[in-house]
């Protein structure tokens, strides 16, 4: 990763600018011409200004009224113009900051999707630092963008304003210049400390969108006020929220003093200007009109230098947060990309085959996994059994390559998965994760995430839900498979206000389940935990479908219910990331090990339960 971190600021911001404004000119050529365009006109008119009131205030002085009506009407022409291009700007300005955000969120989205692993989502750091580039989207790069053209539009005033001042007066150019080298000095150092600042608390703010999100997060509803949590989690939002403004509060201070001593230095220089002018008018060296141009082109040349310092610290700033963006787009996939050119993957035909498996989280964590090695056959079932904790869903998002063994591998009909991209990997399994996901979305949609391409595939889209067993459930719903499974979203295409449905945890799980059986044919079947949420009837019926499915097909099943588990062709229990027994059903009973005391215990309790409730009857 690039040096910068959320905390610490991006190095060298000024050596992005080519970058942003080739960005903003690709994203918006027209409205960033019209506006370069308007800006060399407006550029020009301080200047016109200074010399059109001198013209006037000459021919008045020695009443030549020809002079004076052409010198008014310049005048009147230059305020025209000075009126109508702000608001031409404005609309320019905002169309070019419309369309450089869509590239930059585009760009940003497009490298956060990128990453192929899950380790950079775990990483409080990355999260701090892709916080800090999304504050560079949602128009913050405009004193930026907009900068270039007020700069150019500066320079130019300040440049002939500065002619016009050099005429009168070389030595009060020269002040009033140099009088603007504190300022940009301080100004860059505020920017400075601001974005500092901002990074700084980039873990506060997203504690503080976590408890916020807390408050009024559906899922958590029933647990803040069931354990009445509302108050504490409202401490802790207004906690972060006032460790965040005591930050900005001691920048504003020492803002506002850095500024009044800066106004002081212009007043005095200003002030200084203004006397001698006076003095000199009244030696006779200056007319009137003379007079008049030097006040007008003193606070002239002041107010274009302290828009050109403003120009500069803006853009200071925008390019310090653009920093941040260009070091999270620019960051390597978070996988290693296969070492040699791979010619895809072949279909599976020997089977997957994890050799001397060693895997932990991070180099500070226990080992999770420790000397794994395993084959699942080409067309068999093998179930991973095990208590908490043991590894296997941990197994199983190797198997997708979430993450890389840190020691031995994972072999595909002998080929590694490192040497596999993980999309055309992915593209061969059908998983059902044990926390899978619940989409605010339609029934339909809910089915189709599994596979985007049948979206609109609605016969698909049922068959899977049958296989499922869900499609009655879905059918019965008020829209049927249009039907919103949200409370807090309407239908995204339908103008309607029907508040959408809630499916139970059961029927939840069997969406979800469709969702992977939509990816019919696949290589790898592997189901967590598929019937974690179901009712005895409904986890007896389900696993007599999967069953059915799967004969034939390679698959991996992960069940604490052991009873599901004992038609698998081979049964391999998991304690503490070793493989502690394995075998058939049959054998590991006859072995007498952890699983035969385990299977026994569930059975007992099983038999147990169903005397009990036959004995109440
Ligand atoms: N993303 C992660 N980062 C760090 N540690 C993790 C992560 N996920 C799991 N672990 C740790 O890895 C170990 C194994 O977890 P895993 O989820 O693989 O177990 P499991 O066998 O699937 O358990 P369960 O039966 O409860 O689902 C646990 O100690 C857990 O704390």
């Amino acid at each position: 990763m690039s040096a910068a971190t959320a905390g610490g600021l991006p190095g060298r911001p000024w050596r992005h600018i080519a970058t942003v404004a080739l960005l903003a000119w690709r994203a918006a050529p027209g409205p960033a011409a019209c506006q370069l365009a308007v800006t060399l006109v407006t550029g020009l008119l301080p200047a016109g200004t200074v010399w059109g009131t001198k013209l006037l205030v000459d021919a008045l002085t020695v009443a030549d009224a020809g002079g004076a009506f052409r010198a008014a009407g310049l005048l009147a022409l230059l305020g025209l113009a000075a009126g109508i291009v702000p608001h031409v700007t404005a609309y320019l300005r905002a169309e070019l900051d419309r369309r450089l955000d869509r590239r930059l969120q585009d760009q940003l989205y497009a490298s956060v999707t990128g990453f192929q692993g899950l380790s950079r989502f775990e990483s409080p750091a990355f999260h701090d630092r892709l916080r800090m580039a999304t504050e560079a989207t949602g128009g913050a790069l405009t004193p930026l963008t907009s900068g270039l053209f007020d700069a150019v539009r500066n320079v130019l005033a300040l440049v002939s304003l500065l002619i016009s001042l050099l005429v009168l007066s070389p030595a009060m150019a020269g002040l009033v210049t140099a009088a603007a080298v504190p300022a940009l000095i301080a100004r860059t150092a505020m920017v400075k400390r601001r974005v500092g600042t901002l990074a700084g608390l980039s873990a506060t703010a997203r504690r503080q969108i976590l408890y916020s999100s807390l408050i009024t997060d559906v899922k958590a509803a029933k647990e803040v006020r069931m354990f009445g949590l509302g108050g504490f989690l409202k401490s802790r939002v207004l906690g972060a929220l006032a460790a965040a403004q005591e930050g900005e509060r001691r920048l504003d201070r020492r803002e506002a003093l850095t500024q009044s001593l800066l106004a002081l230095l212009s007043t005095a220089v200003s002030g200084a200007g203004l006397l001698w002018a006076v003095f000199a008018a009244l030696d006779g060296g200056l007319s009137l009109g003379d007079v008049t141009a030097f006040a007008a082109a003193v606070a002239g040349t002041q107010a274009a230098l302290v828009g050109l310092v403003e120009t500069v610290a803006g853009a200071h700033h925008a390019l310090l947060l653009f920093g941040y963006h260009a070091d999270v787009t620019s960051l390597p996939d978070d996988l290693p990309s296969p070492s040699r050119r791979s010619a895809g993957l072949p279909a599976l035909r020997r089977g997957i085959e994890l050799r001397d498996v060693w895997f932990r989280y991070d180099d500070g964590h226990p080992w999770v996994l420790r000397g794994v090695t395993l084959t699942i056959p080409y067309g068999a079932t093998v179930a991973l059994v095990g208590l908490n904790g043991a590894g296997k869903s941990t197994l199983i998002k190797l198997l997708c390559r979430f993450y890389d063994p840190s020691r031995g591998s994972i072999r595909w009909d002998g080929v590694d998965l490192r040497d596999v991209p993980p999309a055309e990997l992915r593209r061969r399994m059908g998983v059902l994760f044990q926390d899978y996901m619940c989409y605010d979305l339609t029934a339909a949609e809910n089915i189709a995430m599994g596979e985007i391409e049948a979206l609109h595939d609605r016969p698909r889209i049922e068959d899977a839900a049958r296989l499922a067993g869900v499609h009655d459930v879905v059918r019965a719903l008020p829209r049927g498979y249009e039907t919103m499974l949200s409370r807090i979203f309407f239908h995204e295409e339908e103008e309607t206000d029907e508040a959408g449905v809630v499916l139970s945890g059961g029927q939840w799980q069997r969406l979800a389940l469709a969702r992977v059986l939509l990816r019919e044919g696949r290589d790898l079947l592997v189901l967590d935990e598929p019937s974690a949420g179901l009712d005895a009837r409904a986890e007896h019926e389900i696993h007599t479908r999967l069953a059915r499915l799967r004969a034939g097909r390679t698959s991996l099943l992960v069940s604490h219910r052991l009873g599901a588990v004992r038609a698998a062709d081979l049964i391999v229990v998991l304690r503490d990331g070793e493989i502690a027994e394995r075998g058939t059903h049959d054998e590991l009973m006859t072995a007498g090990g952890g699983y035969a005391e385990l299977f026994e215990l569930q059975a007992r309790d099983y038999l147990a339960g169903t005397e009990a409730h036959e004995g109440s009857r």
